[in-house]
């Protein structure tokens, strides 16, 4: 059997791994456009913030430790057809030559792609995007000039808040726009997101919310130094745009199902339309246990393991995905915040009538003078059944690991009421025998 697989970051590499580790008679070719893989995006910021040595330690693996395992491996060769019919990828390496490789299964991990605000003054120099390991490097490169004083970050979600944070870290002025009223609108309700925009502007990030730029405007030499938005004209020195990600999917556009965004949609043995052909990661749909629905989330942890449900699929192994919930954290200057389904908001757009509970304690007895932080949680619950559907976490402690509980609370369905009398083990040192979890479920009405 033969598998071909497109795209060798997070996803491939998590299906590459599952089949040349369980299924040895397996041939596996991987092609990639990029010249690295494995890039650990999330720490873009932690490097350029400074808050890390250097990038060298964001690659997890690389091509030799493929090739080793027996796969054949061509980096620097892009796709540019899949001829579904007969099930052949057409590539072309670096140097011009195209070539074709046949499957018997094919695994499309061609991930994702920044959204790219179409407004004036796009393409001029200095303005930024952060996916690839090689932006990282130009967003690095541009910050250590002297004449960049003032950084514009448009978007305030999760890209937008990190670069925010190492910006500033690096001394620069920075300015973050956002076209909803507060940072992190998709993630948390409005209660945490307050949290976040004071630690922003506490830390001296100048925020522009409910203000999405409008048009950007260049020297004579072609730099952008100005975000011109509703509201305002703004001399900036450098931009780096954080509006989101979509799916990365045109090569099967015309012959697999999409979905709203043109992500390939999957079951849940990541299977495509196409009974050979599986797509994997952020080019692909997934299923949200909270919404009950198909949906897209673009998060490195879905990509792994989409990759490896994928991987035994193809490998002969029937394995379905129990779904996600779009676990997700940050932490800026010290302000931890995790949240797993959906909030109260996001419930709203979906439609889904919630109610929610919360509380706000601290997380150890007060007799504990150190390393003792508050702890503020909310949970979403769905009216009607009561099942649990979302919860927000915000501490200056680290709190994340709760999260993985709800998260778990969510895919087995249970209600807001199992969650009162659960068994939460107490100890000063760690917590208070009135747990802010079982606090929070007692209230809920
Ligand atoms: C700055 C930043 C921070 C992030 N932080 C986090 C985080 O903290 N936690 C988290 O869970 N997620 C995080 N993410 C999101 C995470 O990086 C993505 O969800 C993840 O990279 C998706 O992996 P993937 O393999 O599906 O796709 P991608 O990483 O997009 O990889 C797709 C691969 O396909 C290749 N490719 C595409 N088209 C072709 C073609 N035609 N021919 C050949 N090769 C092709 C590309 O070169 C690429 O190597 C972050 C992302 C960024 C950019
Ligand atoms: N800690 C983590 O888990 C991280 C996850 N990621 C993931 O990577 C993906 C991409 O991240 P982001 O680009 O930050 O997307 P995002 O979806 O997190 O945030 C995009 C932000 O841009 C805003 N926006 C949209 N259009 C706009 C416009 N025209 N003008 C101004 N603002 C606009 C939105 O309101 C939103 O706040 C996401 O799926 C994210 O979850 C990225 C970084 C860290």
């Amino acid at each position: 059997m033969k598998t071909v697989i497109i795209g060798t970051n997070h996803a491939g590499i998590a299906a590459a791994n599952t089949l040349l580790d369980n299924y040895p008679d397996q041939e596996i070719v991987m092609i990639d456009r990029n010249s690295n893989l494995s890039y650990l995006g999330c720490g873009t910021a932690l490097w350029v913030g400074r808050q890390i040595d250097g990038y060298e330690g964001l690659f997890y693996t690389n091509e030799e430790q493929f090739r080793a395992k027996g796969a054949e491996i061509f980096m620097e060769t892009e796709v540019d057809k899949i001829d579904f019919d007969n099930k052949t990828v057409k590539a072309k390496s670096k140097d011009g030559e195209e070539f074709d490789v046949t499957y018997d299964k094919l695994i499309i991990a061609s991930g994702s792609k920044p959204i790219i605000p179409n407004i004036p003054g796009k393409d001029l120099d200095g303005i930024h995007f952060l996916k690839l390991f090689q932006e990282g490097q130009a967003v690095d490169k541009d910050m250590s000039r002297d004449d960049v004083k003032t950084v514009a970050v448009i978007g305030a979600g999760y890209i937008g808040v990190e670069i925010a944070e190492a910006a500033r870290r690096r001394g620069k002025n920075v300015l973050l726009f956002d076209a909803e009223d507060t940072s992190l609108a998709s993630y948390y309700d409005e209660d945490f997101t307050k949290l976040m925009d004071k630690n922003l502007a506490d830390n001296g990030i100048e925020l522009h919310f409910s203000e999405p730029a409008t048009a950007y405007e260049g020297d004579a030499n072609g730099r952008v130094n100005k975000v011109i938005t509703g509201k305002g004209t703004y001399d900036v020195d450098m931009v780096i745009n954080s509006i989101g990600f979509t799916a990365n999917a045109d090569l099967g556009k015309d012959s697999l199902d999409t979905f709203r965004n043109g992500a390939y949609i999957v079951d849940r043995t990541q299977k495509t339309s196409n009974d050979d052909v599986y797509a994997v990661g952020d080019c692909a749909t997934i299923y949200s246990n909270a919404i009950q629905d198909t949906t897209y989330i673009a998060l490195a942890s879905n990509a792994v393991r989409s990759g490896i449900v994928a991987g035994h699929n193809v490998g002969g192994t029937k394995l379905e995905s129990p779904g996600v919930q779009g676990s997700n954290g940050i932490d800026i200057f010290g302000l931890g915040m995790v949240s797993t389904g959906i909030s109260v908001k996001a419930a709203g757009k979906n439609n889904i009538e919630v109610l929610y509970t919360e509380y706000e304690d601290l997380q150890k007895p007060s007799f504990i003078k150190d390393d003792n932080k508050l702890v503020k949680i909310r949970i979403v619950y769905e009216k009607d059944s009561r099942r649990i559907v979302g919860a927000q976490l915000a501490s200056r402690e680290d709190i994340s690991a709760n999260i993985h509980m709800f998260s778990l609370a969510i895919q087995e369905k249970l209600t807001i009421d199992q969650l009162q009398l659960l068994d939460i083990f107490f100890l000063p040192h760690f917590n208070q025998p009135y747990n802010y979890i079982t606090m929070a479920a007692l209230k809920a009405k």
